[in-house]
């Protein structure tokens, strides 16, 4: 199947890497011409486990290629995806300018039929938006389907997540446009949810919004553990074993970040008020995720007592684990905090720092993780990478100024830290 993609970062790429490995043609679409040259130079703008190779070896085999041209992706091939960014606004509803001009984009240069597919993440109701769009501005009266197929891939496993996916939800009325989306899917051998389009575009909300609820739902029982003298972690097993709550997302920490989430989270209750519903409890969810991170901060205030002049140690800049992306990263909003109340930040990051630089100069970044811990007063785990876990602990607190360790993933050991003197606050335990 010849497939064009609108929009190459984080979706787009690996979604069209992941497409010309099973057997698609695939093209790869940006208008921001340096990210085109970077990709067409071999070089790939985001880290992500896989995808270099991935891209490399299809662009070898003549399946991807990349262009800045819309037309020419529209022109080529018979299904189009939108993977442009939907950016949240102050209010916390969706930027939809994006998705609007491409659909103006498409329309311009729409001549023969083609099935448009939205793959970003859009407020309930666009589809129907990105068809009346196209049908205005589209001077050839193009036959043309609009289907609406959210993506489900968390970043750090993204590749896995594409080429494995739990479900494809397929939102479409239009028989011709089905058929041709169960032959784009038919390899993965996923199961195939149709749905209408309003539905589809829920599912992706309601998902992001019900992983988010079991986080901080976790997060506001680690409170309770605290209070209680309990071990969240035991309880989050404990509850995890029971098939219908399952194991994932229960994992206590500083709160969830990145790219994703609090958008979504944000564009949901905006969507269900603008629908008539004030979804109180995901407005709860996200209050219970920014308590946390003020709780965390609490703690180490607490301990330290005044953080200016404090040489805190920063393990961790990334939203999550295996992955450069900061958006969004409760450990950036840490390092904010810290650089405002004056203290001195070291930091490393295996893979986050080059981005995390860009925002946050005035940090100081370490070549190692053992560097970070260099007369430090303190260190904050931020990020569940797991290489921190086999850190020479023994050799870290030699350097430090005074041993605290306030692990905000839950990441350590907390007997083992403290049988090797450190003073060890956790979360929830
Ligand atoms: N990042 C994720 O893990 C993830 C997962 C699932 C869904 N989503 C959703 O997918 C969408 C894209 O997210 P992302 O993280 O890939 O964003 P991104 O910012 O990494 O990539 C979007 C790309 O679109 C390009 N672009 C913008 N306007 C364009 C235009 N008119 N023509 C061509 N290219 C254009 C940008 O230059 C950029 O490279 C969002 O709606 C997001 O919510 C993201
Ligand atoms: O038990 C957990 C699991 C995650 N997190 C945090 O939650 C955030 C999000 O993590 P994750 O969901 O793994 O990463 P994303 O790449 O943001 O993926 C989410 O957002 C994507 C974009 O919409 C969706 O496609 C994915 O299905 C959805 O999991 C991160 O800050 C994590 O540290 C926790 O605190 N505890």
């Amino acid at each position: 199947m010849k497939i064009s993609i609108i929009g190459s970062g984080y979706v787009g790429l690996t979604t069209g890497a992941c497409f010309a490995d099973i057997g698609h043609e695939v093209i790869c679409i940006d208008n921001d011409s340096n990210k085109i040259k970077s990709l067409l130079a071999g070089n790939i703008p985001i880290y992500e486990p896989g995808l270099e190779e991935l891209v490399q070896k299809n662009v070898k085999k003549g399946t991807l290629h990349f262009t800045e041209s819309i037309e020419e992706g529209v022109e080529k091939s018979l299904v189009i995806f939108i993977a442009v960014p939907t950016p949240p606004l102050e209010d916390g509803s969706v930027d939809m300018t994006y998705i609007e001009k491409v659909a103006r984009q498409i329309a311009a240069v729409l001549k023969d039929y083609r099935v448009i597919v939205d793959k970003s993440t859009v407020p309930v109701k666009t589809g129907e938006k990105v068809y009346q769009t196209i049908k205005r501005y589209n001077s050839h009266n193009s036959e043309f389907d609009v289907v609406s197929n959210p993506e489900f891939l968390r970043e750090g496993v993204a590749i896995h997540d594409l080429l494995y996916p739990d479900r494809v939800v397929i939102g479409a009325t239009s028989e011709r446009a089905i058929k041709i989306m169960k032959e784009v899917y038919a390899p993965f051998k996923a199961p195939i949810l149709i749905t209408d389009l309003n539905s589809a575009e829920l599912i992706k909300h309601a998902s992001n919004s019900f992983l988010a609820l079991k986080i901080s739902y976790i997060n506001a029982l680690s409170r309770i553990c605290e209070a209680a003298g309990a071990n969240v972690q035991m309880v989050a097993e404990g509850m995890g074993l029971d098939h219908r709550i399952g194991k994932h997302f229960l994992k206590a920490g500083i709160g969830w970040g990145g790219s994703c989430f609090p958008k979504d989270v944000a564009a949901f209750i905006k969507i269900s008020q603008e629908l008539g519903y004030d979804f109180k409890l995901l407005k709860e969810v996200s209050q219970i995720n920014n308590d946390q991170k003020e709780i965390f901060l609490r703690k180490i205030r607490n301990v330290l007592w005044v953080l200016k002049d404090k040489r805190i140690g920063l393990l961790g800049l990334a939203f999550k684990n295996n992955t450069d992306d900061v958006r969004c990263s409760v450990a950036m909003d840490l390092a904010r905090v810290f650089l405002k109340e004056g203290a001195i930040v070291q930091a490393y990051d295996p893979k986050a720092m080059r981005k995390a630089e860009e925002v946050l100069p005035s940090i100081h970044y370490c070549s190692s993780a053992l560097d970070v811990a260099e007369e430090a007063d303190c260190i904050v785990i931020a990020t569940e990478w797991e290489e921190f876990i086999n850190l020479d602990w023994k050799s870290m607190k030699s350097k430090m100024i005074s041993p605290i360790i306030f692990d905000g993933r839950n990441l350590l050991d907390k007997k083992k830290m403290i049988e090797m003197g450190y003073h060890y606050v956790g979360v929830g335990n």
